[in-house]
C-alpha cells in the first residue's frame, strides 16, 4: 500500500512538548502540508547520540504512544570551535546557562560561527519505518538581543542578516530557519507522493 494511501483522510499528529515549535510549525506550513495536522503535548525522552538516531528513536516512542501515523522533530544548536557540541544537548544547556552562558561559552574562542539544524521524523504508525527530513542554517553566536520567548533565539544570528532570530521579524525567522528548511523537505516529499498516486494521476486525466 501505497504511503499516501495510508493516510489519506486521516491525521497526522505531531508530537511535541514545545509550545513554541508547535506555533511555528502551523505558521510555516499554512495549508502546504497534503494531511491534517493535529497536535498531542507529550515530552517525549531526550536521547543522546547522533542527531538522526535521536529523531528515529523519539519517532519510534511517538508511534509506539500514538499508535498511528506521528512526526516528531528535533532541534541542535551546534557551534564549530566546539566541535558541533552542545549539539542535541542544547535543551539542558540553554536551561542551566541561559542565552548569555551559551555566548560566554565561546569566550575563548575565535570562531563564533555555530548552526541550527532541525529534523522532522516521520511513521506511519507502530512497527514502520522512519523518514527524516532536515534543515540547517548557519549563522554566529552573539551577546543576546531581543525578545526572550523562545530558547536560544536571543544569541543565534544567522548569516547575512544583522539581527538575531529574537529580534527578526517572525515572517523573516519563518522564511529562512532551521524549521522552515526541514518542513519544506517533508512538505515537498509528501505533495509528490500525493501527485503520483493512483487517484491524483486519474484526477490528472480526468481534468
Ligand atoms: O518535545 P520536543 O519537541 O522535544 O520539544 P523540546 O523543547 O524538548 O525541544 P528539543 O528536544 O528539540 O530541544 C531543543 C531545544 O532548543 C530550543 N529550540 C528549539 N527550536 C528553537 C528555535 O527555533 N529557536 C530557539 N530555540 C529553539 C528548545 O526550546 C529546546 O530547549
Ligand atoms: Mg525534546
Amino acid at each position: 500500500m501505497l504511503l499516501a494511501d495510508s493516510l489519506r483522510g486521516r491525521s497526522v499528529v505531531f508530537v511535541t512538548g514545545n509550545a513554541k515549535k508547535l506555533e511555528e510549525v502551523i505558521q510555516i506550513l499554512g495549508d502546504k502540508f497534503p494531511y491534517k495536522l493535529v497536535s498531542k503535548k507529550i515530552d517525549l525522552p531526550e536521547y543522546q547520540g547522533e542527531p538522526d538516531e535521536i529523531s528515529i528513536q523519539k519517532c519510534k516512542e511517538a508511534a509506539q504512544q500514538i499508535d498511528g501515523p506521528v512526526i516528531v522533530e528535533d532541534t541542535c544548536l551546534c557551534f564549530r570551535a566546539l566541535g558541533g557540541l552542545p549539539g542535541p544537548y542544547i535543551k539542558w544547556f540553554l536551561d542551566k546557562l541561559k542565552p548569555e552562558g551559551l555566548y560566554k561559552l565561546l569566550t575563548g574562542f575565535e570562531d563564533k560561527s555555530a548552526w541550527a539544524l532541525c529534523t522532522f521524523a516521520f511513521s506511519a504508525g507502530r512497527d514502520e519505518p522512519v523518514q527524516l527530513f532536515s534543515g540547517k542554517t548557519e549563522g554566529h553566536i552573539v551577546e543576546p538581543r531581543g525578545p526572550r520567548d523562545f530558547g536560544w533565539d536571543p544569541c543565534f544570528q544567522p548569516d547575512g542578516y544583522d539581527k538575531t532570530y529574537a529580534e527578526l521579524p517572525k515572517e523573516i525567522k519563518n522564511s529562512i530557519s532551521h524549521r522552515y528548511r526541514a518542513l519544506a523537505a517533508m512538505s515537498e516529499h509528501f505533495s509528490q507522493i500525493n501527485n503520483t498516486s493512483p487517484q491524483s494521476k486519474k484526477k490528472k486525466q480526468d481534468d
